[in-house]
């Protein structure tokens, strides 16, 4: 189970909504990812405008759980505006807090997260906010009482994978509510990686709508998720500098 403030999940596998091809296949790589989180940024769509075509229409919505972000804030204040309009259009109380700091790398903004989480805690929202790796900023933002924490393997889009899976390892030993690594997962792979260092989930986007075959790929991501996590609850075999035979040598007998 996967827990977030007081929601549970049977899904490690959050996706995003932005980016595919059309309405009808995002439907069909949803159903295939089996996420029962979707993220989606609230300054992308009309939320109060039931005739805007927007990709809730082709879902069963009360199958999921919906994480409104604040893509497109650059400040603390703006963030919370967003967040505000999410939680009134009643979608959810939960909300994944993204201020991004450079247009050119969407890097997260480290000070202007921590103040829109503080801000958003204190409202009362379930908070998520999306990090860059940053160790310290992660313990800051556990200690201010978020319930979750997002730090990005790599820059949102590149499908670059996981490019300091130290600091990621540092992040998840000392975390005391779910890490979710977001953004940069490119393939499978990295999904899987980013489960055996010890992650709770992985939010990932582009790797699916911008695969050839999208709900391939989303059976791909789950199945990688769910690998990851199996192989982390089984625990690897330590890494050894030399061979070991894989079957025992004693008791042979002379040829
Ligand atoms: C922080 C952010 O916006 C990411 O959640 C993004 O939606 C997913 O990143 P990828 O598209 O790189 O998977």
């Amino acid at each position: 189970m996967l827990k977030i403030g007081p929601y549970e999940f049977n899904s490690r596998l959050l996706l995003g909504t932005g980016k595919f091809p059309s309405f009808e296949i995002q439907k069909e790589a949803v159903d295939a990812s089996e996420a029962q989180i979707l993220t989606f940024a609230v300054r992308r769509m009309d939320i109060f405008e039931a005739t805007q075509p927007n990709f809730l229409e082709m879902l069963d919505v009360s199958k999921y759980t919906l994480l409104p972000n604040t893509a497109g804030a650059s400040t603390a204040e703006e963030a919370v505006r967003i967040a505000r309009l999410a939680k009134a259009s009643g979608l959810c109380d939960m909300i994944k807090v993204e201020v991004i700091g450079d247009w050119k790398t969407l890097l997260p903004d480290p000070l202007e997260t921590l103040k829109a989480s503080e801000m958003l805690l204190e409202e009362g929202f379930i908070v998520l906010p999306y990090t860059s790796d940053d160790v310290l900023l992660a313990k800051r933002l556990q200690e201010l009482g978020v319930h979750a924490i997002m730090p990005g393997a790599s820059p949102i889009g590149s499908g670059q994978g996981i490019i300091n899976p130290l600091n990621l390892s540092f992040i998840i030993e000392q975390a005391s509510v779910p890490i979710i690594v977001d953004a940069g997962i490119g393939s499978p792979s990295d999904a899987t990686f980013a489960m055996e260092l010890g992650a709770d989930a992985v939010l990932l986007n582009t790797a699916v709508s911008g695969a050839r075959d999208p709900v391939k790929m989303a059976l791909a991501m789950k199945l990688a998720i769910e690998a990851g996590r199996l192989g982390l609850e089984a625990g690897r075999i330590p890494k050894k500098r030399y061979a070991s035979a894989s079957s025992p040598t004693e008791g042979w007998s002379s040829i």
